[in-house]
Order: structure tokens, then sequence, then C-alpha cells
């Protein structure tokens, strides 16, 4: 319990100091709620005989100074009193769990935002280990279970178990023997529901894994609909799917049914005690009147003992099946917080900005000037778990307004050294320099906010075409003038004339509704918009045809000197107007020089 605890507090945003208020507010509401029970008990003792009032001096000295005639109306003022206390006590109770809820789903939501951030900050290396399958699920179930099934039951547990300490230090009082054997009924309940604790850890393990498989069914099967229905291997996925929901429902299902388990489990004892100790009673010819009192005390405690025991225990084995949820948010919260995968420091001191300040902010920085030459020195990067270097003492230099291409073989590393230069992998030895100074440390940011990037694939959200090309500026701050100047370089006027909406149309889930060249221009026309220095396009052109290529590689030409360009290509012809051709292999420059001197003679395959 030790442990969770400290690993609750780790992934709670709260301040401690607000958990404690919170279990204070709780701790409040118990306290009343066993007064107000504790005071029917002697209430009923007095109506049944109105003579105690004179046996105890404080009643007695209360009575003399109400003024009232008769004890009777006394009796029923105290009456009043319990209503007004047991008032009180509703009124506050509903208060607590207003603010209850608030705050654990508060929590969610700040949790969803720091796992949110985390990912998008944590070194990129991180994300090629990772499915995607599984961070949706951190995010959107386990966060939830983190407030549903971690924070509330916690909060739960700690009142209700000050709830049942009050309640038998009531019953204490009233008689020993039976409390005892009370006590030993709950027990001997705790002990059998806790028989099945491992087993409610497992069933918690089981539904989350179950939900990660099926999100991950979702994508492939959904993702690749194309290959789904042409392959037609729709019955695979299904199949897959099915045995994932079974697993889901054979698990969450026996969980329910155990959750129910301390609630009938206490009932059915507490039925048995309670008709054991009248027959037992009157066997032995007790008055019946003797045992009103306490018998009514038992009933009205047994009101609330029985849901907050019940309670209690189910907390507790909610607490064990979310056990699984809480270690894999703690992991990967460590992970992603405290390890040297966490890459952009600068970024903690803007996240707390408003989203259009942030980008603003983003957008201004700039620390490191280039005015003469990017110097990549002993480049080496090797990937994670792979022996085998995919960069291997690499040294290059680029000038400013230069046009450089990189070309070699498939899987010579052309894409691993452009994920270098874009600070996406953090190479194992070797430095980038921009006149002189490292781009690494605090200077990554500002290094790649000279950076516009064109990859093979293009990344397409379900917007605009605008909120595409300007993609992550919000609308109020987007530039019409620099978008059209993007749209025009890019071929895509035609395009967006021909459309009902124009640029406010919606290009469908990863660009659905746009054919592959669309798509590249929309890409190209992205790097434009943001105006960046340098230019990095991986086979930005290849899905064109023969004249949108001609067109838009006349446009990039005419962006060189005032721009640098690096270019990643398979089709030598994209290449021939660029000052400097870096030919690699085995993850090494082999062979650098003009186009005449490189490629004359070489025939390059991919
Ligand atoms: N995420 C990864 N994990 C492990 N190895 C990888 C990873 N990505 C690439 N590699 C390996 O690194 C080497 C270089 O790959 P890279 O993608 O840089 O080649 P490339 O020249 O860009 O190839 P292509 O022209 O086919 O895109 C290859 O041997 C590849 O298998």
């Amino acid at each position: 319990m030790k442990t969770y605890l400290s690993k609750f507090l780790y992934v709670i945003s709260a301040k401690k100091r607000t958990i404690f208020v919170l279990l204070c507010l709780f701790l409040l509401t118990s306290v009343l709620d066993a007064l107000g029970i504790g005071l029917v008990g002697p209430f009923m003792s007095l109506a049944t005989h109105p003579d105690l009032v004179f046996k105890s001096s404080w009643l007695h000295w209360g009575y003399v100074n109400s003024g009232l005639k008769s004890t009777s109306q006394y009796i029923a003022l105290l009456g009043l009193g319990i209503i007004f206390v047991f008032a009180i006590k509703s009124l506050l109770y509903f208060q607590v769990q207003r603010y209850i809820f608030n705050f654990s789903l508060t929590q969610q939501g700040l949790l969803r935002l720091r796992l949110l951030h985390g990912y998008l900050t944590v070194n990129y290396t991180y994300h090629l280990s990772k499915n995607s399958a599984s961070l949706i699920q951190n995010i959107i179930h386990e966060t939830f279970l983190f407030c549903y099934s971690v924070t509330l039951p916690l909060l739960s547990t700690a009142a209700n178990s000050v709830v049942v300490f009050a309640l038998i230090i009531l019953l204490l009082k009233t008689d020993v023997s039976a409390t005892a054997s009370i006590l030993l009924m709950l027990t001997l309940a705790f002990a059998f529901y806790n028989r099945f604790k491992d087993k409610m850890a497992y069933w918690g393990k089981e539904g989350s894994e179950s939900d990660t498989e099926m999100i991950r069914i979702i994508n492939h099967s959904v993702g690749g609909l194309k290959e789904t229905r042409v392959i037609g291997c729709e019955s695979y996925f299904e199949s897959q799917m099915n045995i994932q929901a079974q697993r889901h429902a054979l698990t969450g299902s026996l969980f329910q049914v155990f959750q129910n388990l301390p609630r009938i489990a206490i009932e059915a004892l507490l039925v048995t005690f309670i008709v054991c100790f009248i027959s037992i009673s009157l066997v032995f010819n007790q008055n019946p009147q003797n045992l009103i009192s306490i018998l009514s005390i038992f009933a009205v405690a047994s009101i609330r003992l029985i849901p907050a025991a019940s309670q209690l225990m189910s907390a507790l084995g909610t607490l064990r099946n979310s056990s699984y949820s809480l270690n894999k948010l703690y992991f990967d919260l460590q992970e992603l917080e405290n390890s040297k995968l966490k890459s952009i420091n600068y970024i903690d001191v803007l996240y707390k900005s408003e989203p259009e300040e942030f980008i603003r902010k983003s957008n201004n920085l700039k620390k490191l000037n280039f005015i003469d030459k990017i110097s990549i020195k002993q480049l080496n990067y090797c990937y994670p778990n792979v022996s085998k270097q995919a960069l291997n003492n690499l040294d290059l230099t680029i000038d400013k307004g230069e046009s450089i291409a990189l070309i070699g073989k498939s899987g010579a590393g052309k894409t691993t050294l452009v994920d270098v230069i874009l600070g996406l992998l953090i190479p194992n030895d070797g430095d980038i320099k921009v006149d002189g100074v490292s781009i690494y440390n605090d200077n990554l940011r500002y290094w790649q906010n000279m950076i516009g990037y064109i990859p093979q694939s293009i990344f397409l959200m379900d917007d605009t075409i605008e909120r595409n090309i300007a993609f992550g500026v919000p609308d109020n701050q987007i530039d019409s003038q620099q978008l059209q100047r993007a749209i025009k370089t890019a071929q895509l006027e035609e395009l967006i004339l021909q459309l009902p909406d124009g640029m406010k149309t919606s290009v469908g889930e990863r660009g659905v509704r746009l054919s592959g060249g669309q798509r590249q221009r929309i890409g190209i026309a992205r790097a434009l918009y943001h105006q960046r220095e340098i230019l990095i396009l991986d086979e930005a052109t290849s899905a064109l045809d023969n004249e949108t290529e001609n067109l838009i590689s006349e446009a990039i030409r005419s962006l060189s000197r005032t721009k640098t360009l690096i270019l990643i290509a398979h089709r030598l012809s994209t290449v021939e107007h660029c000052d400097r051709i870096y030919v690699l292999e085995h993850g090494r420059i082999v062979k650098s020089g003009s186009y005449r001197e490189v490629v004359l003679g070489q025939t390059i395959s991919s």
C-alpha cells in the first residue's frame, strides 16, 4: 500500500496539501455521520423512558434551562436537534462529493495534458519503440481509470475507514461482546475477499491489455482499409477483435461480480448475527424492553456500517484491479519526465503559456545565427538495440544558400542523416554546428525553428487545406499573404479554385480526398508557408507528374541562394541543379562533388 500511495502521489498533479484538505473534509462528514447515528439510539431510549432526562446531569440542566413544561416537549426538541445535525451533515456531504468529483476530474484532465506534453516533447527515439495504440490507451483510458478507479476509491477508502472505525467505537460502547462478534464477521468477510486480491490485479491487467489490443486492431484494419479490402482479410481482423472483446468481457464481468461480493457477504452475516442475537436473548429470558435500545442502535448503525464496510472492501478491490493502470502511468511518466529522453527542456517554460502565446513565443525564439555554414562533424548514430551503425563518422559542410543532395542506395542512411539534422535523433557521437555553435542542449528548438521539412509521406490532418498548410497556427494568426504565396509556389492554385469551399475544403482523414501528388503539394506549401531558412526535402516530388514536378522543382530552384536546401532523391534528374552531391553508403559519405563529377557514369537504384 505504501508503494501504491507513493506512485499515486507521483502521478497526481495536485499538491499534497489539497489532498490533505480533501481528507479532512471527508473526515468531517464521517464524524458527523457517526454523531448523527450515535444520537438516534439514546433518543429512542429517551422516548421510551422519559425519566432518563432526570438521570443525566447535562440533560437535566438542558431541560431546566429550556423552560419547557413537559419532558415530551423537551425530547421532541432534542429530536429537532438531531434532524438539524443530519441536515447539516447531508448538505456538507453533498458539497464534499461535488468537490471530490470536480477535483478528480480536473486531475484527469491535467494528467491527460501532462502525458500528451510528455509524448510530444520526449526524445524521438522513445516513439521508435512504442505503439501509438498504447499511447492513446494511456491518455484516454488509463487516465479515466486513474480518476475513477484510483483517486476516488483511495479517498473513499480513507473516509470509509474512519466511518467504520467510528461506528465500531460507538458499538463497543453499547455492547462489547456483540461488537466483537460483528468485528469477527467483518474480518471473516474481509479475509475471504482478500483471497482474490491477486486475481483482481490480474483482471485489471487483462482488461487494460485487451483495450490496447483493440485500439491496435482498429488502427491496423481501418488504417489500412484499402489493403484490408483488396486482400479480403476483414474476417481476420474481426476474429482478432472478437478474441480481445471476449477477453475483456470475461475479466470485466468477473471483476464486477466480485465487486459486489463484500456487500452480499456482510449483509448475510449481519442479518444472521441480528437474528441470532435476538433469539439467544429471548431464550435466556432477557427483557425485550432492554433489547430495544441496543437493537435500534445496531439497526441504525447497520444501515451505515454495511455500506461503509462493503464500500471499503470494494474500494480496496478496485485499487487492486487498477494497480496495473497506475503502474503503467507511473512508469511512463517517470520515463518521460526523469530521463535523458526529455529532449526540449526550455519547453517547460513555454508549456505554461496559453496555446497561442506558446506558438508566438516558440516561433519568435532565435538564438542561433546562421550566416556562414553548417558543419557536421564525426557523426555516429546507431538505432537502439541494433548493432550496426546507421551513420558512421560522417563529415559534411553546408554553406549558407547552398543546395546539396544526398543520394545512395536504399538503406544507405539518408533518412537517418536527415532525422539527425532535424534534431529528431540525437547522435551517439559527433556534433552539428551552426557558425561554430552546437545545435544541441538549449539550442535545439532554435535550430528546429530554422528548418522546413517535406517528408516522403506527408501527414495531413482531417481538417481544411488552409489549416493543413498553416499547420499548428491558430486561425486568427494565419498570414493570408504568406499563405497565398505558398499556395502559388506549390502549384495548388488551380486545385483550390476547383474546390467548392476553396481553402476551407476538408481533406479527410490523412488526406483521403486528395491525390498523392496533391497531398505532396500541400506538404510543400506547408514548408514554404513557415518561411524557414533551411529546407529539407525527402523525395518531396516523387508523387508528382512530370509537368508539376518540373514546375515545383523550378520554384524550389528559385529559392536556392535565398534558402539552404538539403534534398534526398532517388531520381537523379531532381538533383541536377544542386551545388553539391553526396553519395552515402553504409552510413558514410563515399563520394562528393558536383552533379557532373559524381553522377556522370553512375546509376543509382532505390
Ligand atoms: N527505427 C529503426 N530501427 C532500427 N534500424 C533502423 C530504423 N530505421 C532505419 N533503420 C536502419 O538504418 C539503416 C539506414 O536506414 P535509412 O532509412 O536511413 O536509409 P535510407 O538511405 O533513407 O533508405 P531509403 O532510400 O530506402 O529510404 C538501414 O539499415 C535501416 O534498416
